[in-house]
């Protein structure tokens, strides 16, 4: 598939997609989100790849679904072609970590697809919302549902209600976003986090994943024995022998992601 409104590069172990509609501020239409969700998974399905970014722009991660494009829709549109959901989920499918490294604008779809990500890296310029009220409609790609597990209902409805942006200090203070750095050096630290986590095992990569994202879905009693049986698993890996006679070896591992 060629790429008109993202752009992808391998650096090191890490694929980054960037999302390239400047002039639109990244709005997500139809043939982003395509390309998108095609990139996502040629990413996770290429052994090469450890990790992956999204990003977009200094200005605007995304500001939100094309609105453009979505104004005269019906219900019947939206419903027959199960419109948001069935091609917007992929960042969240994927089995391999997914950045996403967030500068200005992540509204609406754009906040709600950078929560489909393992987790936000903002710049400090970076700013988030559910907007959706203020143009007659509500959030359809996980924003009531994610954001909510996010940063609380409290917060989370008023976002909701009222559309108003968080900037990225306030994001980081209620753990929408992991960490803030400057805008100069999102890519840098972003880049630098990915290569650090595709450096470790893939499989205990994947499965550590697979355990976090499990705590959301499930009791603490099930969650506690999904992380036991799946840590039980890695000593049916190589790269946990490897791992850890290399720590009692004083060497670095070099994991074979077996
Ligand atoms: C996925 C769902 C289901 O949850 C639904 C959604 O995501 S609905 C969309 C939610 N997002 C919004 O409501 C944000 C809309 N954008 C804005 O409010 C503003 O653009 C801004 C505050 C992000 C930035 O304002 P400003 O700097 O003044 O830039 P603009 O002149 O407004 O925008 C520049 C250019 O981009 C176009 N644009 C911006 N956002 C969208 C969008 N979501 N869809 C389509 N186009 C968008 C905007 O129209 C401008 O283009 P031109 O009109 O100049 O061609």
């Amino acid at each position: 598939m060629a790429y008109t409104c993202i752009e992808t590069k391998t650096d090191d172990r890490v694929f980054i997609i960037t999302l390239n509609r400047p002039k639109a501020l990244n709005a997500l239409n139809l043939q982003l989100m395509d390309e998108l969700t095609d990139a996502l998974k040629k990413g996770d399905k290429d052994p090469q790849i450890g990790a992956m970014i999204i990003t977009g722009s200094e200005k605007a991660f995304a500001a939100g679904a094309d609105i453009k494009e979505m104004a005269d829709k019906s219900y019947m549109d939206a419903y027959k072609n199960d419109f948001i959901t069935a091609n917007w989920e992929q960042a969240a499918k994927c089995r391999k970590p997914v950045i996403a490294a967030v500068a200005g604008y992540a509204l609406g779809g754009g906040c709600e697809l950078a929560m489909m990500c393992d987790f936000i890296i903002a710049a400090d310029n970076a700013k988030f919302g559910q907007p959706e009220i203020s143009i007659g409609a509500i959030p359809g790609a996980g924003g009531t549902q994610r954001l909510t597990r996010f940063i609380g209902k409290s917060k989370a409805m008023e976002m909701c209600l009222t559309g108003r942006m968080m900037n990225a200090d306030e994001a980081e203070r209620c753990g929408l976003v992991s960490r803030i750095v400057p805008v100069a050096d999102l890519m840098q630290d972003a880049l630098e986090t990915a290569r650090k986590i595709a450096g470790f095992s893939a499989p205990s990569v994947m499965m550590c994943k697979e355990a976090v994202n499990r705590s959301y879905e499930t009791s603490l009693a099930e969650g506690m024995l999904f992380e036991r049986r799946t840590f039980h698993s890695v000593f049916a890996t190589e790269d946990q022998k490897e791992g850890m006679a290399a720590f009692i070896e004083k060497r670095k591992p070099g994991f074979k992601n077996a």
